[in-house]
């Protein structure tokens, strides 16, 4: 049989044939014991690492592919922080952690710490405060929630625990970010940040007020088609040229009115303005500019957009958790309703005094005129 295995045209003799088998079965005895030794090995070796293994992947995950190991890999933080509801604490240092590494249900290990951001986009309302979110979320050193915590103005009460319960895991070395537009608008807002932490970086995406308004307002009436007509909403007397100014949609655009808030906590040099217009034409320049301010590498660039015509906006070729090209949904870049020219011309009049003492205050003129 051996013979015919191996292929042999004449069969040797018989006492060959008896040794040769011999040693076959020895040679495959040994085979047998050396591999099932070195498996064994092996899966011990694996065993031990798999700590480190997984160090190694948690600087994956974080998007930065960082060698070393991480000192996180062998900490274990203690139990989670015991400050009361409603009693927000005086400094954005990370809560004292559940475990860094833990796992969940699935077995997949949850990375990182849940900390207070450290940058918020806090206005303004249709402004593309999205669209600063979305693209600054793709840069490696930022991690972002994604919908709007509205924690300054509605959750309050919930006290920071809950605030920061909402946030995703970060590395030490990523940026935790959150956007809620009407923070800009809301009187308590710029006082509660600061009591969070005074180093909060904030970030004010500003775009030409009677837009916005007129933006503000196509998005109501999307939800309500039986208000009234914006012309009839924007004045308190349409001839005597009365602006009505107690209309959220008109009196968000007062940028400067809500800037004085802003102001009596936080310096400008902690203000960063995003022009809601460059945004759109040139979304890698106005991205350069909040990268440098939040002190990150400049890595979202024009290679990451490309404009959508079918949108007409720019959109992102890739996102943060997807190798796929994606445009912002239908509800951002949508078609305005009409409105009077000569109503555009006088809230245009209203706004200017508004606008020049915005662009003198921060120093940069948006040119909406
Ligand atoms: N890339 C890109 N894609 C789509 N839309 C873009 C983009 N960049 C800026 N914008 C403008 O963002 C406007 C919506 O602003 P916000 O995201 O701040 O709106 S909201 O306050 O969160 O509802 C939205 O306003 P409308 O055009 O009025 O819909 C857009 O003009």
């Amino acid at each position: 049989m051996a013979c015919r295995v191996l292929g042999w045209a004449v069969p040797p003799p018989p006492r060959l044939t008896r040794r040769f088998l011999f040693i076959f079965t020895l040679s495959l005895s040994c085979t047998y014991l050396c591999y099932s030794l070195l498996f064994c090995c092996d899966s011990l070796m694996q065993s031990r690492g798999l700590g480190e293994h997984r160090c190694l992947l948690i600087r994956n995950v974080g998007g930065k592919k960082l060698l070393q190991k991480s000192p996180y890999c062998s900490l274990e933080g203690p139990s989670p922080s015991a400050a009361s509801p409603g009693a927000p604490a005086l400094s954005s240092a990370p809560a004292p952690a559940p475990r860094l590494a833990s796992t969940n249900h699935s077995g997949t290990p949850k990375l990182g710490t849940k900390r207070l951001p450290q940058a918020i986009i806090v206005g303004v309302k249709k402004g593309g405060t999205r669209a600063v979110l979305e693209f600054i979320r793709v840069h490696p050193d930022v991690r972002a929630v994604g919908t709007e915590p509205h924690f300054f103005d509605r959750n309050y009460d919930r006290g920071l625990d809950w605030y920061r319960s909402l946030m995703p895991r970060t590395l030490e070395s990523q940026i935790t970010m959150e956007k809620t537009p009407s923070y800009f608008v809301t009187k308590e807002a710029p006082r509660r940040i600061f009591n969070m932490s005074r180093d909060t970086k904030l970030i004010v995406v500003v775009r030409n007020p009677v837009t916005r308004a007129i933006s503000d307002y196509t998005q109501t009436l999307s939800k309500k088609p039986d208000i009234p007509t914006f012309e009839g909403l924007s004045f308190r007397n349409r001839s005597l040229g009365l602006v009505d100014m107690s209309w959220n949609a008109i009196r968000i655009g007062m940028y400067v009115v809500h800037l004085e808030s802003w102001l009596q906590y936080f310096p400008l040099a902690q203000i960063h303005f995003v022009s809601g217009e460059r945004l759109i034409t040139d979304p890698a320049g106005e991205m350069g500019r909040v990268q440098d301010f939040l002190g990150i590498k400049r890595v979202i660039t024009d290679k990451h957009f490309y404009f959508n015509k079918t949108k007409g906006f720019p959109c992102l070729k890739k996102t943060e958790s997807s190798i796929l090209p994606r445009c912002l949904g239908k509800s951002k870049g949508r078609t305005h309703v009409q409105i009077d020219p000569e109503v555009i011309d006088q809230l245009r009049d209203f706004y200017r005094p508004y606008n020049i003492k915005f662009y003198e205050t921060v120093g940069q003129d948006f040119r909406w005129e």
